[in-house]
């Protein structure tokens, strides 16, 4: 279980980004979701580790964490998949596999992974994580690595941000599978209404503060009716 407690989270002295966040759960998929600019990639920050927030407290499974970095989380079982994913020269696609899982991967065991986010294995298990893969890649070279991880936590922001479209629709069933197979909590931050579909708890952010918490059946429609008003009110 998961607890935000009064998160709130400034910066420049006077601007608040995050006001006054509670929330706790331990669903197995959870989806974050808002405008632009709402503070959804910062509150995923701060969940991970990588910010610390101004005030508030942060409990994973009854422990306080508020004051443990990024690394001492990762070893609690929280992961981060980064918006950009992030490039490890020198390291090819097969060290990270099994740096991730903890064990040496058989060829197989990391060509069956590779292959479940929509990556032809023999293409790429010897690639290095350089500057040659495009965004597209190293977005589902990142998203094996959290498959390969199974964290208690596992933290992924817009993972369809830069995937094309056929892509999309495997990366989808990467999600459901995730969904079904994972012991943890997959917390996702998305605009994406098929990912919110398979969520079990959708949380809004809006400027800031938590609009709405509460199950996909409840959140969707409300979303969408404000998102048909939003164009309705363009195009007049
Ligand atoms: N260090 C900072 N200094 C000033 N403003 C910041 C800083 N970090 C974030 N912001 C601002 O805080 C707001 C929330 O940013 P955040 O990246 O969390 O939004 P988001 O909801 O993830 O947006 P998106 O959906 O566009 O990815 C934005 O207006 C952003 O410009």
């Amino acid at each position: 279980m998961l607890e935000l407690q009064n998160i709130s989270y400034m910066v420049d002295d006077d601007k608040e980004i995050l006001r006054d966040i509670n929330l706790a759960f331990d669903e197995k998929f959870v989806a974050i979701t808002g405008p632009n600019g709402s503070g959804k990639s910062t509150l995923a920050k701060i969940i991970a580790g990588i910010l610390k927030p101004t005030s508030g407290k942060i409990l994973l499974d009854g422990e306080d964490i508020t004051d443990l970095n990024i690394t001492e989380r990762a070893k609690k079982g929280i992961s981060y998949a980064f918006q950009q994913p992030v490039k490890f020269k020198g390291l090819k696609v097969k060290d990270l596999m099994s740096i991730a899982s903890g064990k040496t991967l058989d060829i197989a065991g990391i060509c069956d992974i590779l292959s479940q986010v929509g990556l032809c294995a023999r293409d790429y298990i010897n690639r290095e994580l350089n500057g040659s893969l495009s965004g597209g890649e190293l977005k589902r070279i990142e998203i094996a690595m959290i498959k390969a991880r199974a964290t208690k936590l596992s933290v992924f922001d817009e993972p369809e941000a830069g995937i094309d479209l056929w892509s999309f629709n495997s990366l989808i069933h990467v999600f459901e599978d995730l969904h079904e197979k994972t012991d943890g909590t997959i917390l996702i931050i998305s605009h994406q209404e098929r990912i919110l579909e398979i969520a079990d708890r959708i949380i809004v952010i809006n400027d800031g503060l938590v609009e709405k918490s509460g199950k996909g059946e409840e959140v969707i429609p409300e979303l969408l009716y404000k998102s048909s008003m939003c164009q309705k009110l363009n195009r007049d």
